[in-house]
């Protein structure tokens, strides 16, 4: 009882000071919608956060500025605003709130310091990054040696469509494929088609993460997890990471284990590293450098995670991203067709290789029409480091920054007819594939998506193989099929059935 009287106080005394804070909104800072002490524009907001930055936009401009929850916050929604800033290294922030809440989200025990690549900043931040991508690279995010792992899980998940061609939900078998290839990458053991353990995890970090959605209160207001009901459904949220930590936990004892007896069995001589524990294991010992983020016990918990936040970033977005591809060429069949065309030409019955990628124009224009229709991200938060400016406002330190991507995608300034699904708009006059700079789900900048490479040669592999195997046909006819997605912390796609028709 004590302790929550003093709680109390505590809280209303934060308040105050926050209140008072709040009236200090900085000189020639963005104008945008008004807000209320502490909630900011949250009781305003009529819906989601997707949709109050579309209406902020007409209203204010490319730049608006607000208060979420207590922060003070820009939305960018013109692309050349967005690459300037996000190219600045003064721009890597992630919001305090977000961060603190995650944090605490994935600790292991209350107060764990936060690490990893997602939700850190500054030199942390910089050092997990450049790792994690290395580390990538050489296993083979950029190179041909990844086709076999995912080609693997393709081949298994083909099996399993075979067995069943009746109507049926794909996302489970989708995420299953996606998964398991992220785990192989990451741990060096492969998981069973039936192996609920880690889908489980899987499915619970992401019932959290989508049921608060970005502006959801305790992304907000991080304060909300001490107070009881609340207190309690965060606790039992925290049910998959505490799993998920287990799981690693025993991932790394045994890769030490194995790394030991292979030091004994072989002279002290280690053979060639494995998979990302391995290399990870070896940083943490070759680092002397006390400051480092691999030294000691805080590289034993930027290793955990790191693990958590490339296995939490990289599964439900790459199904998801693969849900959606499905989604259209039910909702399209000539589309379907089309591709279905195309492969039959340039693959026939072979197996696909990532190299077919380039002789397939048609098939990539509609895998980039994809990402940008369905823009999986639909905002991306970071913070800024320092004061900055921006359009010739002044941005203080730690101004929360959003990059509106549905807008940037969705422009229709720049794109013709942004809300039709129209593969050609990535083709050239003589029907080669076309990037568009414009098209950038992955975002750009120094904090750029680092699975990129990863998700788009899942995508082609999983999208091009079921599609040679299986026409996808929808049960409710093409029309009933609605692809409006649903708006959580990142774009959701809706749930549909699909009928499987042999090919070969
Ligand atoms: C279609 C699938 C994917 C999409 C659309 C996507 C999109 C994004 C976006 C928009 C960001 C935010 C960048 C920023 O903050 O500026 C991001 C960050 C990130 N993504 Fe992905 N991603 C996908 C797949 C993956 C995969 C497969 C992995 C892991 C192998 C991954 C790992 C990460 C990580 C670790 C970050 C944080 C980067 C940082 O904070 O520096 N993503 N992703």
């Amino acid at each position: 009882m004590a302790f929550q009287v003093i709680l109390l106080s505590g809280m209303i005394w934060y308040c105050f000071l926050k209140w008072l804070k709040y009236y200090k909104v900085p000189d020639n800072f963005p104008p945008g919608p008004p807000s209320v002490p502490l909630l900011g524009v949250l009781p305003f907001m009529q819906g989601n956060l997707k949709d109050a930055m579309q209406r902020w936009r007409k209203e204010y401009g490319e730049v608006v500025g607000l208060h979420l929850g207590s922060e003070l916050t820009v939305v960018l929604s013109d692309f050349d605003e967005i690459s300037n800033a996000f190219k600045d290294k003064r721009f890597t922030g992630r919001p305090k709130a977000l961060t603190e809440t995650m944090t605490a989200f994935f600790a292991s025990h209350p107060g764990e310091k936060g690490g990893g690549i997602v939700f850190s900043e500054g030199e942390q931040w910089s050092e997990q990054r450049r790792f994690a991508l290395k580390t990538l690279r050489d296993f083979g995010f950029s190179k041909k040696a990844m086709e076999d792992v995912i080609l693997e899980e393709v081949f298994k998940m083909i099996q399993v469509l075979r067995a069943d061609e009746d109507s049926m939900s794909l996302n489970q078998v989708l995420s299953v494929g996606v998964v398991n290839s992220l785990w192989t990458i990451l741990t060096g053991q492969k998981l069973s088609h039936g192996d609920q353990t880690v889908m489980k995890i899987v499915t619970g970090t992401d019932d959290f993460i989508n049921n608060e959605s970005m502006s959801g209160p305790l992304m907000m207001m991080p304060w909300l997890r001490f107070f009881p009901y609340i207190k309690e459904k965060f606790q039992a949220s925290k049910e998959a990471p505490l799993s998920m930590r287990k799981l690693q936990n025993k991932m790394v004892a045994q890769h030490e284990e194995e790394q030991s007896g292979e030091l004994d069995n072989n002279n002290g001589v280690r053979k060639e590293s494995k998979d990302f524990i391995d290399v990870y294991l070896d940083k943490i010992k070759e680092t002397r450098d006390r400051k480092s983020s691999f030294f000691g016990d805080q590289g034993r918990l930027n290793l955990q995670r790191s693990l958590t936040d490339i296995f939490g970033a990289g599964t439900s977005s790459g199904s998801s991203m693969l849900l959606f591809a499905f989604l259209y060429v039910i909702k399209y069949p000539k589309i379907q067709t089309k591709v279905q065309d195309e492969l039959s030409r340039i693959i026939g019955k072979n197996t696909v290789s990532l190299d077919d990628r380039s002789n397939m124009p048609y098939t990539d224009a509609v895998l980039h029409e994809v990402m940008r229709h369905s823009c999986l991200v639909y905002a991306v938060p970071h913070a800024t480091t320092e004061d900055v400016s921006v359009q010739g406002f002044d941005l203080p330190k730690d101004t929360v920054v959003y990059a509106n991507l549905w807008q940037v995608m969705h422009n229709t300034d720049y794109w013709q007819d942004p809300e039709i699904f129209r593969p050609e708009r990535f083709l050239d006059r003589d029907s080669k594939f076309r990037r568009d700079e414009r098209c950038i789900p992955f975002m750009l900048g120094k904090r750029f998506c680092i699975g990129q490479s990863l998700a788009l040669q899942q995508l082609f592999l999983f999208f091009v193989t079921i599609l040679q195997h299986f026409e996808l046909q929808a049960p409710g006819g093409a029309e009933a099929v609605s692809i409006e997605p649903i708006v959580g912390f990142v774009h959701q796609c809706p749930k549909y059935s699909v009928k499987l028709v042999g090919r070969m």
